[in-house]
């Protein structure tokens, strides 16, 4: 089966164009095909396939086999593995996923993808849309007990489901202490990405991630774009944010009432052929 390893500030993905060639099993292919030590390794997998209502459709699949409806760091992988492994090469095309139709736009310098901006769509604030359970409305600077212990929430659906936690020092925080307990809490019934966040000032936040079906990740796209909005809506920031990340950093936009805009880089890593037995 042949692959290509891509990544977006370290959140890493194996490539596979089944346009042609569809495999059956993605759940057991996800997991084989994404093991660090027997397999190729990544944060999950991104599927090429033909659409009907779109240019080209997007699956993603975490590590752990579950599917996933957007993924804001592996579009911009996908967008680039499109152009540049001619498969479609326009600079502005829509690709179908389960979280709705999405749009990137391609920065080109010789002949290479520089920068990808991805129109994000709106994120969703009622909870019952993210979901969450509990009484109609929105979900910001809520109260949340987590094993006994009272934090501070913010969620938003970004075409997957996200919650916010501020923190005043993000170096103090390892998000793998809080992050699972959050992920699977009773009130989330899809499960929740979980993302720490640091105000540094009314333009720049500092993000740190763990999520739903991967874990720890050096970085979630969507987790940094439904970080801006929760700091947004608690007048943490204004409008336009660069969001920094341990490898890199996102510039993203929120136009309320309209999308969120995310640019960012993709690198491609390695090409190779995975011998399924
Ligand atoms: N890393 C992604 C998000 C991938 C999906 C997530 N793990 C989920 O299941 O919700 C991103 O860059 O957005």
């Amino acid at each position: 089966m042949n692959f290509t390893k891509m990544h977006g500030l370290g959140n890493d993905f194996i490539i596979l164009n089944q346009l042609a060639d569809t495999q059956q099993d993605y759940v057991k292919l996800a997991q084989i095909l994404c093991d660090r030590n027997t397999g190729i390794g990544g944060d999950g997998i991104l599927l090429i396939l033909p659409s009907t209502i779109a240019d080209i459709k997007m699956r993603i699949l975490n590590i752990d086999g579950s599917e996933a409806e957007m993924c804001g760091n592996g579009i911009r992988c996908f967008a680039k593995y499109l152009y540049e492994h001619d498969i479609l090469k326009k600079t502005t095309f829509s690709v179908e996923t389960k979280a709705g139709i999405i749009k990137p736009s391609l920065q080109i310098a010789d002949q290479r993808v520089k920068q990808i901006t991805i129109d994000m769509g709106q994120p969703i604030l009622e909870r019952d849309q993210i979901p969450m359970i509990g009484p109609k409305g929105q979900v910001i600077d809520e109260i949340l007990d987590v094993a006994g212990q009272e934090y501070k929430i913010t969620s938003v659906l970004m075409g997957v489901p996200h919650t916010m936690l501020f923190v005043e020092d993000i170096t103090a925080i390892d998000p793998s202490v809080l992050g699972p307990k959050l992920e699977k809490h009773h009130k989330f019934p899809q499960n929740t990405n979980v993302n720490f966040v640091q105000v540094i000032d009314k333009h720049t936040i500092k993000v740190k991630t763990w999520e739903r079906g991967a874990g720890a990740t050096l970085a979630c796209g969507t987790g940094c774009c439904a970080s801006v909005v929760a700091s947004y809506l608690n007048d943490f920031t204004e409008d336009t944010v660069d969001v920094q990340v341990k490898l890199g950093t996102l510039h993203i936009e929120y136009r309320p009432n309209e999308s969120v805009m995310m640019t960012g880089s993709a690198i491609e890593v390695f090409s190779g052929i995975y011998d399924i037995k």
